[in-house]
């Protein structure tokens, strides 16, 4: 089901999308790596929903996040702890992770309507890069922006206000789908239409909470709030 809350339909000449919760489903194997990480420090693993709540700000927060579960990592072991997880999980990428449903169809109709694709992650794009590659939907997209790409990520505005220049368009004429507080405080900071999937990583929180501009429960429902 669809929600409106903005009353008229978004023209959207550029759609941004995020990625893990939105466009794929990537907890299964971002748990894998992180818990490879713990059980090689004698760690009993996590749970796949405590992982799910750690995703969003990065790889990287998402291992301190994990290893926190038992006392908080020094940046030093941070640091040994992302050798492990970066090994594991760029030969790990896609062993359980999918599309989510419809994505893949709305990319196509939006696409075929005119409409620029990005796609904005927090996650870096040594892993960015592969996962859109190997789900072949990196050529969707005009322009890929990651938790590395620019010197500040969401929740900062930056990649949002960056990729309205890029095509030379107003933020209200672009619209940012996403799944967690991240995008919302991102778009708001923005001034960016925001519309939030219901189905992605926000913790316990129902995205309703965030006050986004629509709420879908597919992505294919996109098409149905666009001019
Ligand atoms: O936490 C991450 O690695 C990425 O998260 P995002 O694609 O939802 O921005
Ligand atoms: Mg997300």
């Amino acid at each position: 089901m669809v929600t409106l809350n903005t009353g008229t339909p978004f023209t959207a000449r550029v759609v941004l999308l995020d990625l893990d919760g939105t466009l794929i489903d990537t907890a299964p194997d971002l748990a894998g790596a992180a818990n490879h990480v713990l059980q090689k420090l004698g760690r009993a693993p996590a749970e796949m929903p405590v992982i799910r709540g750690f995703i969003g700000n990065g790889v990287r927060e998402l291992m301190r996040r994990a290893l926190a579960i038992y006392s908080d990592p020094s940046e030093a072991e941070l640091d040994a702890a992302m050798v492990d997880f970066s090994k594991y999980y760029g030969e790990h990428l896609l062993d359980h992770s999918v599309i989510y449903p419809g994505v893949r169809r709305t990319l196509e109709t939006l696409q075929a309507q005119g409409r620029e694709l990005v796609c904005i992650t927090n996650k870096t794009a040594a892993f960015t890069v592969p996962l859109l590659q190997r789900l072949d939907l990196y050529n969707f997209f005009g322009l890929v922006l990651s938790g590395d790409s620019l010197p500040r990520k969401k929740p900062d505005p930056l990649p949002l206000t960056h990729t309205a220049e890029h095509f030379h368009q107003p933020v209200e004429n672009c619209l940012l789908v996403g799944d967690s507080r991240n995008d919302t405080e991102a778009a708001r900071a923005a001034g960016m239409p925001i519309a939030c999937v219901t189905y992605g990583y926000n913790g316990d929180e129902s995205v309703h909470c965030l006050e986004p501009d629509a709420v879908l429960d597919n992505m294919s429902e996109l098409l149905d709030i666009l001019a």
